[in-house]
């Protein structure tokens, strides 16, 4: 019984992710102690004391401790950056207070401020670990005398814990997080934003901010920066399609073939039932029923990250039998499938080929209402953004064509299938 509860313990903590805010004045060594934490706990080493400057926006640290994903955000504590503070109140699930022990002078500022934020109604709940820093320093006071000074009655009633720490040499800060992981599992704070991120989720809200940004992402390729030499100097892809099809349809009375591998092979597919219903004799390479491809006739392929071997092959064949090819990819220069393309129609998207896992994370963010947080995980990872991006470029092809061959919109219905 033991086990199975240990098991659904374990189960339930480990997809969870805790967002623990660390908060204080200025120079209380907050950066420091996310930097500590980072060696402490992964095998990122983190910024060395002589490299931290003062925080103007958000330090993100992220780490396992206790089989438990912990989220550090890490704020600026000069007074005029303080207001920002209250934003990230309502996801967090902690707070980490660091004071400088050894800046008795300062000790009010530091009193006030976490007063201020006891009392926000979205900070209700939260455990709070109260570090006293700088213990390496001769005048630093003990957690007992921090405690007395500060003399908070807010405290009585939140589950706290005082801890000296020493963020230089890492002095104290495992036991105070041993503490902080440990309450936060059991804290009511914990379930409300658990029950709150589920009705998130099932939120209409919600799935339109992630269709937002999804729409974004693709969008974006169609613009790429105006600094993007390689996109300067080509026409865009509609262009070079539309005009690739109608010549060969039009001009040729050729056919069109399609082919490539993977999602990229789906949207073509969905390309090639699209043409049909434009009344163009279009066909998926590999079908049973696909004719023999000849000089009149256009191939259309897809080589996202630059070359497929059965991609290449494909292209090969058809080259050798005289038919056009027109290949979509996002590596026109570099490429194998380039050296068989007769026009080229660039989707300057991520694909398998730069889809750089190691730096998707731990930027800076901006978390607003109703954003999905871009740092937690890439949204659109490897070759989506370049499959999507086919599927809209596509559906923007077939409407031109539609236009450019007189199809009007019975036509093109009269010609879905009745076999479904
Ligand atoms: N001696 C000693 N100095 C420390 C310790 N922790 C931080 N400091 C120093 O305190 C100064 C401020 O540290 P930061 O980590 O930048 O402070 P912060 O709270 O992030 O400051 P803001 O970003 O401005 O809010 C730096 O010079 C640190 O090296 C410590 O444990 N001992
Ligand atoms: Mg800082």
């Amino acid at each position: 019984m033991f086990s199975l509860f240990y098991g659904l313990w374990k189960y339930v903590f480990s997809k969870t992710e805790f967002h623990v805010l660390i908060l204080g004045i200025d120079k209380a060594g907050k950066t420091t102690l996310l930097e500590k934490l980072k060696s402490l706990y992964s095998n990122v080493e983190g910024l060395p004391p002589d490299r931290i400057v003062p925080t103007v926006g958000l330090n993100i640290g992220r780490v396992e401790a206790s089989n438990t994903k912990l989220v550090f955000w890490d704020l600026g504590g000069q007074s005029g950056l303080r207001p920002i503070w209250e934003k990230y109140f309502e996801e967090a699930h902690a707070v980490i207070y660091v004071i400088d022990a050894a800046s008795p002078s300062r000790f009010e500022d530091s009193k006030s401020a976490l007063e201020k934020l006891l009392r926000h109604e979205d900070l209700q709940g939260a455990p709070l670990l109260i570090v006293a820093n700088k213990q390496d320093l001769a005048g630093a006071v003990s957690v007992d005398e921090l405690s007395r000074y500060l003399d908070l009655k807010e405290l009585d009633e939140r589950q706290h814990m005082f801890e000296a720490v020493c963020a230089h040499d890492g002095m104290g800060v495992k036991e105070g997080i041993d503490w902080l992981v440990e309450v936060m599992q059991r804290s009511k704070r914990t379930e409300r934003l658990r029950i709150r991120a589920d009705q998130d989720r099932n939120s209409s809200s919600y799935m339109s901010a992630m269709a937002t940004q999804i729409c974004n992402q693709i969008s974006s390729v169609f613009s790429p920066p105006s600094t993007s030499a390689t996109s300067n100097s080509r026409p865009s892809a509609l262009s070079v399609a539309v005009e690739e099809i109608k010549v060969a349809v039009v001009d040729r009375n050729g056919r069109v073939f399609v082919h490539g591998v993977g999602r990229e092979g789906l949207m073509l597919k969905a390309l090639c039932m699209r043409l049909s219903h434009l009344g163009i004799s279009a066909h998926c390479v590999g079908d049973m029923t696909t004719p023999p491809i000849s000089s009149s006739d256009l191939l259309i392929a897809s080589a996202g990250p630059g070359g497929f071997s059965t991609v290449d092959a494909i292209c090969g064949v058809a080259k050798s039998n005289g038919a056009r090819i027109l290949l979509f990819t996002a590596q026109p220069d570099s490429g194998s499938a380039a050296e068989y393309a007769t026009a080229i129609g660039f989707i300057p998207a991520q694909t398998m080929a730069n889809d750089d896992v190691a730096n998707s994370g731990d930027k800076e963010e901006e978390l607003s209402q109703g954003a999905v947080s871009s740092t937690r995980r890439n949204l659109l990872p490897m070759g989506s953004v370049y499959e999507g991006t086919m599927f809209v470029l596509f559906e923007i092809v077939v409407y031109e064509l539609g236009s450019l061959l007189g199809q009007s919109p019975d036509a093109i219905r009269s010609r879905h299938t009745n076999l479904e």
